[in-house]
């Protein structure tokens, strides 16, 4: 947390800094507050007329009784609405950087998840990374709002009375003084249990979020086979979670209250009993009484609202050591190596070769050794059983896992060596399902060159086949799609993949069974706008369907992650040492 403090905290330096100084004016008109009621109590209704720091101010308007009652009270609201101006004030400016500085880091955990390889979303679940940019930095802002609102002035407040209760007499300060650690101490004995309840909260809630997402997800899969009530059992079991970290830091924060009625009320005693006999031996006023209470109830406030707040910060905690988990997670993409692309050509020239390539997620190997060269211009479709590891080559050649041993090379440079962004350009893909985002038609296109005109955009949408279908829509291109692009059928969802990959205009283009799941009708269609996409570049896909085999130039068979030796559709293979044909 302390961390998370340090570094988002620095910009707001100045503004923290002006948040103290309003929070120190605030406090300042609180300790005078006291004073006009011990007034009215010496010196109205008592007669006597002992030192007090706003006597010359209260006679000001005549000596009579009735006028100092009538300037007391008017002093009393005074002050109070000045203190009131400072404390919004303090509130807004230090709440303020709460807010930004909560929202600065759910920008960083997002950006920074984003960029995390894929082999680190692979063993997470996606309703659990989501808890933790949505719900833990949500807790973390609670956390730090509180700090800013509701810690830092109270312990201000401390600080500020105890000095007053000091200034006043040594002999009332020191029972103030005395209570700090009695109080403090009721927090400090609970701190490590709330700490271990609200770290089990916050996973099982990550979890329990994690179940839905992954059951709305599933939905149709859920209708299908009419299994709600296994999903709604497996709920069940992830709220007892929950419920049960719930009742444990509930019990922690019920303990905490009357512990620390307790200690204040003993402070509250030894003041009535110490400050009583002073005022009976001619120590001190009645007035000075007054203002020591209520001193010493303006220093154990604060100390109670934040033992209140010991569950937030405990909560605050835990987020953060999850965020932190995130945050400690190392990004290749984000090494500044990773940027520049100085001696690269714009375009590559597409050759690619794979040497010794090995590949394990995880413990579970996917490619045991891979050796195979890709020409330039040339279209090689990889074929095998389940499992083989055809589509693992693919996201080798795009960067998207790093080889376990061996070299996956693009032109000769090593995808390990060149700059992500380079990479980007450079190669493209239709995947089986084409993920579509909420927008409209020419957005989803447009998201793989976010500056293309609306001329470029329908010409890949044309040679996509996807205005066949678009134009016939009341808003053509600019049709909306729903959530996760929504609307469309699978083929007329390929197209806008293909329209997409057209637009990125790349020359390797990778095809991981774009034509899979689709009738003979759709297939075609699709196959003729590959074929357009095709054209000019190396593309190396994934696929068992003759109709696409037709537009590759050679065919590899791989199983059990390495090349085979036994031919495919009657294709013949060859090529060095690998086991490859040439059509
Ligand atoms: N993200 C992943 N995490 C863990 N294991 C994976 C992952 N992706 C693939 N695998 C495993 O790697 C092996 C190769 O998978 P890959 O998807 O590359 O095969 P494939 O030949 O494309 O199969 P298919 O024809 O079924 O698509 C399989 O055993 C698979 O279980």
């Amino acid at each position: 947390m302390a961390r998370l403090f340090r570094g988002f905290g620095t910009p707001y330096r100045p503004r923290l800094l002006l948040g103290v100084g309003l929070r120190i004016c605030e406090m300042a008109t609180d300790l005078v507050t006291p004073w006009p009621i011990a007034a009215v109590v010496d010196r109205v209704l008592g007669g006597s007329g002992s030192a007090n720091p706003l006597g010359a101010a209260l006679d000001a308007f005549g000596p009579e009784r009735s006028t100092m009652l009538a300037t007391a009270a008017g002093a009393v609201i005074l002050l109070a609405l000045v203190s009131a101006a400072f404390d919004y004030a303090g509130d807004r400016v230090m709440g303020a950087v709460g807010e930004r500085m909560s929202v600065a880091i759910r920008r960083e955990t997002f950006g920074h998840l984003q960029r995390l390889p894929l082999i680190y979303h692979d063993g997470q679940a996606v309703g659990e990374s989501t808890s933790r940019v949505i719900t833990d930095c949500g807790r973390i802002k609670d956390s730090l709002v509180a700090f800013f609102s509701v810690l830092f002035p109270g312990l201000l407040s401390v600080a500020g009375y105890a000095a007053a209760l000091l200034f006043l007499d040594w002999r009332f300060g020191l029972i103030g003084v005395g209570c700090v650690p009695l109080i403090l101490l009721v927090g400090v004995r609970n701190r490590r249990r709330g700490r271990r309840a609200a770290r089990r909260r916050r996973e099982a809630e990550g979890q329990l979020t994690g179940l839905v997402a992954e059951a709305l997800q599933g939905i149709r899969t859920i209708h299908v086979f009419g299994r709600q009530e296994l999903h709604d059992r497996h709920f069940a079991t992830g709220s007892d979670g929950v419920l049960r970290a719930g009742l444990e830091a509930a019990d922690v924060q019920a303990r905490r209250v009357p512990l620390l009625e307790s200690a204040t009320a003993v402070g509250t005693a030894a003041l009535l009993w110490v400050g009583g006999t002073g005022v009976l031996r001619g120590w001190w006023s009645v007035g000075h009484l007054v203002v020591a209470l209520s001193y010493l109830t303006g220093m154990v406030a604060p100390l109670r609202a934040l033992s209140k707040l010991a569950g937030t910060f405990a909560q605050g905690q835990a987020s953060a050591e999850r965020i932190a988990t995130i945050l400690d997670e190392p990004c290749p993409l984000r090494t500044p190596a990773a940027e520049p692309s100085a001696g690269l050509p714009d375009r590559a020239a597409g050759r690619i070769d794979f040497t010794g390539v090995a590949m394990e997620y995880g413990e579970r190997p996917a490619l045991r050794r891979l050796d195979l060269t890709v020409g330039r211009g040339e279209r090689v479709a990889l074929t095998g059983p389940n499992g083989a590891g055809k589509s693992t080559a693919l996201a080798l050649i795009a960067g998207l896992y790093r080889p376990t041993r061996g070299a996956v090379r693009i032109d000769g440079t090593t995808t390990a060596e060149l700059p992500d962004r380079w990479l980007r350009r450079q190669v493209t893909a239709v995947l089986q399902d084409t993920f579509l985002f909420a927008g409209t038609l020419a957005d989803n296109i447009r998201y793989a060159r976010p500056d293309a005109s609306p001329a470029e955009v329908r010409a890949a949408a044309e040679a996509a086949l996807v205005t066949d279908f678009a134009d016939l829509l009341p808003d053509g291109l600019d049709t909306r799609l729903g959530d996760c692009g929504t609307g469309l059928s699978g083929g007329q969802r390929q197209r806008v993949g293909i329209a997409r990959a057209l637009l990125a205009d790349a020359p390797i283009v990778l095809l991981d069974e774009p034509t899979s799941g689709l009738d003979p009708e759709t297939e075609r269609c699709v196959v003729a706008a590959l074929g357009r996409l095709v054209a000019g570049r190396t593309v190396v896909m994934t696929t068992h369907r003759p109709a696409l085999l037709g537009i590759a130039t050679r065919v590899v068979r791989m199983s059990a992650g390495e090349l085979s030796e036994a031919a495919d559709t009657g294709v013949v293979k060859a090529v060095g040492a690998a086991s490859t044909d040439r059509r």
